[in-house]
């Protein structure tokens, strides 16, 4: 039985556009594009999650709003991925980034063609659908 890795990622959207991090090339899918998040923890729910890990990457608080709808699964070698996604805001700035490589703010027709971690293809496809 492969592992369950349960993940949150943020979609952070301001003027609409989006805020697109690239994993470190050093991680697990290194290089490819995310939304800001991580794995959730046994004691949190995804919005406790989401919020410890944009603090944690970020130095920055944040609000989270409601949940993208679905649920966006991906087979890997290492695990399967479970992947949420939650609307958020950034309340203050960022101030570092420890684990991604470059953080690039998109609009839709940029974010379709960047090179998203195969889990999150279906999700930003969802968003690019709503518009943002
Ligand atoms: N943060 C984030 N992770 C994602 C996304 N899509 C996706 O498949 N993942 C995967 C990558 C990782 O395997 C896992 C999230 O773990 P993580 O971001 O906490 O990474 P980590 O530092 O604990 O993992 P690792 O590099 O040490 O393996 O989910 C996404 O949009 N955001």
């Amino acid at each position: 039985m492969k592992k369950e890795i349960f993940v949150v990622g943020a979609a952070i959207i301001k003027d609409h556009k989006l805020l697109a991090a690239k994993r470190s090339a050093n991680r697990s899918l290194g290089g490819y594009w995310e939304f800001p998040g991580g794995k959730i923890e046994k004691n949190e729910n995804p919005e406790q999650a989401l919020k410890r890990e944009i603090f944690e990457e970020f130095g920055a608080k944040s609000t989270v709003y409601e949940k993208l709808a679905g649920t966006f699964l991906q087979e890997y070698d290492f695990g399967i991925v479970t992947l949420k996604v939650l609307y958020a805001d950034l309340d203050s700035q960022i101030i570092k980034t420890i684990e991604h490589d470059e953080l690039r703010w998109v609009s839709e027709e940029e974010a379709v063609h960047l090179n998203w971690a195969p889990t999150d293809i279906p999700a930003i496809n969802a968003l690019v659908a709503k518009g943002f």
